[in-house]
């Protein structure tokens, strides 16, 4: 698969003068909740409405999802508000009855994006139709992993396509329930620039008071919309209560994002670009100091070899990281990034030491 601008034609058509947005409850629980709801959204910036049906959780004993009723449920809810609709799918039996209700927009959910067997399942089962389907992004931060899942419904002919990026699973406790890596989705995006690109801010936050930041974090990336759980009684909601928002936070939400323009007029260029060569000349000195680095570091390793001492020395390596990071500090330079960079520096240098000591 290539990027192709055709890629867009699906979200272009819409003609929306406003980001995307998808919005609905996590799980459709009663056909007066998903109407409730639908009913609120209508006068919003929502073209779609979001409803899970089956929901297999992390562990098993919660509530599961309504199954195929709830179908009837947002049929009838399109029908009342002529919002699109949009479930997750995760097998061929989700895909036929997801068709069978003309559902308009099909999502693969993370846990299945992983599986390339389940995929290929809902690819085949969707063999060319001209419903939307979006993939949201593996719970592991595996980019090819992702865009694979894509070219497997490329490949079976579905041409409106889309991903969500929904953020990837973590062992340690961070801020958010799922961390958002901006980079990987930022790579996505210099790969298919034209290949639609929603965010989840409820499934990267997992708590409603940080939604809001993370839309806006995802307009400023050229993001073209959002999928946002939204309820009409959040606190009550059967599954993921914590990070869905009312449909009137949603529209306040919408009316205060900024939507930045990709590109300034003439007197901002001007500026930029002497900051941009400013930029560049900083950027150069920069490779030319780790170029430096490396040589001492090359240079370690010969003394190394010739007295047959290992390459790992953890005394001095901790010494160093502390050191930067509080000369990172200083520069108010985060100390997530002071550290990442530091490793990224010492496995370089053990990879030249290693080539040396291997001669
Ligand atoms: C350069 C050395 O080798 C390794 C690399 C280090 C670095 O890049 O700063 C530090 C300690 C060693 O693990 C050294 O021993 O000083």
């Amino acid at each position: 698969m290539k990027n192709e601008k055709h890629l867009r034609n699906w979200l272009t058509e819409m003609n929306l003068d406003h980001p995307l947005v998808i919005a609905g409850p996590c799980s459709a629980e009663t056909e007066e909740q998903v109407l409730e709801i639908a009913h609120q959204l209508k006068d919003s910036d929502a073209t779609v409405m979001r409803a899970g049906i089956w929901k297999p959780r992390t562990r098993p004993g919660n509530f599961e999802g309504v199954g195929a009723i709830g179908l009837k449920w947002l049929k009838r809810a399109k029908e009342e508000t002529g919002l699109m609709i949009a479930t997750e799918v995760a097998n061929k039996t989700h895909v036929d009855l997801a068709l069978e209700a003309d559902v308009d927009v099909l999502w693969i959910g993370a846990r299945s994006t992983v599986s390339p067997f389940i995929v290929q399942e809902i690819a085949d089962a969707l063999q060319g139709t001209d419903k939307i389907v979006l993939v949201k992004n593996p719970v592991n931060p595996d980019l090819a992993l992702w865009l694979g899942g894509v070219e497997r419904l490329y490949n079976a002919n579905i041409k409106n396509l889309g991903v969500i990026h929904r953020g990837f699973s973590t062992y340690e406790k961070i801020k958010y329930r799922n961390n958002p890596e901006w980079q990987i989705a930022i790579d996505l995006q210099n790969q298919f620039p034209d290949l639609p690109i929603l965010v989840d801010p409820s499934h990267i936050a997992g708590d409603r008071n940080l939604v809001f930041d993370i839309c806006q974090i995802a307009l400023d990336l050229n993001y073209d919309g959002m999928i946002v759980e939204t309820h009409h009684t959040p606190d009550k909601a059967w599954s993921d209560a914590a990070q869905q928002i009312t449909p009137d936070f949603l529209k306040q939400m919408t009316i205060d994002l900024r939507i930045r323009k990709k590109e300034g007029a003439e007197e901002f260029n001007k500026k930029l670009n002497v900051m941009r060569s400013k930029i560049d000349v900083i950027d150069n000195q920069l490779i030319e100091f780790l170029g430096k680095r490396m040589q001492v570091a090359d240079e370690i390793g010969e003394l190394k070899k010739e007295n047959n001492v290992a390459i790992l020395q953890p005394e001095r390596w901790n010494k160093v990281l502390h050191r930067l990071s509080i000369e990172g500090e200083k520069k108010d330079l985060s100390k997530d990034f002071v550290e990442r960079l530091t490793k990224a520096m010492h496995e370089e240098s053990i990879a030249h030491q290693h080539k040396i000591i291997s001669q």
